[in-house]
């Protein structure tokens, strides 16, 4: 058995070992932040003006997080140390405010914002979501974050379009059983110049009679909806590739007939991080067996 003194020797070295760690990795976001002052410049120098996040662009950096991250780190703690550093970053490109929906539960709603917003911004609670969507679109370039619920109190989306604030992230990015901060939400922001095609754009439809049943087995997700007594107002999902046209179709198939369709943003397609990983009932199973 080693004896105390080599086992301190041993700790001592290990500690060093993370001190010069530690130290690079401050010396490299130093260096980050250095680069992010000319980013700054070059979107200054393009006129871009307003809203500075870029949600495509991290969607990339998270799926290549994904592929490269191994060891016994969490996956989500290395999502939340960049999610806190990128939300800096941005907060050097601009001040911004987030305001958060006040009808959710607000502590969930609170550790989703602060896990993905970090403590470098100021956040507010709003009155409903429908308060949350006119305080984005009247501002310059403020985020909002609201609870996604099944069945909505109000159909909040009505608020979103082409010039206001739309939909921009879904969050969590990082789908799995079981993670820290998983309230289901959407990120809003008035119009990223600049943004391409989303993998996934939601659309605000609003049909007379039920919702049927049918309209799961299309492909597109009814993210919420709102009945009244005429019908129904939903926030559909899907594919980013499909046209306006051939949502309509997919409704109509479906046996609902939209009167309104209309584009209300987008998002990255979130990552299963669970995927490939083995099945804790199946393993279960297995011993009982
Ligand atoms: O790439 C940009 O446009 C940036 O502003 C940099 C950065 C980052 O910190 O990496 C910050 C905010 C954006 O949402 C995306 C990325």
């Amino acid at each position: 058995m080693a004896s105390d003194q080599t086992q301190g020797t041993a700790l001592d070295s290990l500690r060093q070992r993370i001190d010069v760690l530690d130290a690079e990795l401050h010396r490299l976001l130093m260096e980050r932040v250095r680069v992010i002052d000319g980013i700054v410049a070059a979107k200054r120098a393009s006129g871009a003006d307003g809203v500075m996040f870029r949600p495509d662009r991290e969607a990339d950096m998270m799926r290549r997080m994904v592929e490269r991250h191994e060891g016994s780190l969490p996956l989500t703690s290395a999502e939340h140390l960049w999610r806190e550093i990128i939300t800096a970053c941005t907060r050097l490109q601009g001040e911004f405010q987030v305001h958060l929906d006040g009808s959710a539960d607000i502590a969930a709603m609170r550790d989703a914002a602060r896990f993905y917003f970090g403590f470098a911004v100021e956040m507010e609670t709003a009155g409903d979501p429908a308060d949350v969507v006119g305080t984005v679109a009247a501002s310059h370039s403020d985020l909002g974050v609201i609870a996604l619920t099944e069945r909505a109190e109000l159909p909040w989306w009505r608020g979103l379009g082409q010039d206001g604030a739309q939909i921009i992230a879904r969050l969590p990015f990082f789908v799995a059983e079981e993670r820290p901060a998983d309230l289901a939400s959407m990120v809003i922001s008035r119009p990223i110049p600049g943004s391409g095609t989303p993998d996934t754009a939601v659309y605000d439809a609003r049909w007379r009679g039920v919702l049927p049943g049918s309209l799961m087995d299309t492909g597109l997700e009814i993210l919420s909806f709102f009945r009244h007594a005429d019908g129904v107002d939903a926030l559909l999902a899907a594919s980013g590739d499909s046209s306006e046209d051939e949502v309509l179709t997919l409704c109509r198939e479906a046996g609902a007939e939209p009167d309104v369709l209309r584009f209300v943003g987008g998002y990255a397609a979130p990552i299963d991080i669970d995927e490939g990983e083995p099945d804790e009932l199946d393993d279960f199973s297995e011993d009982a067996d």
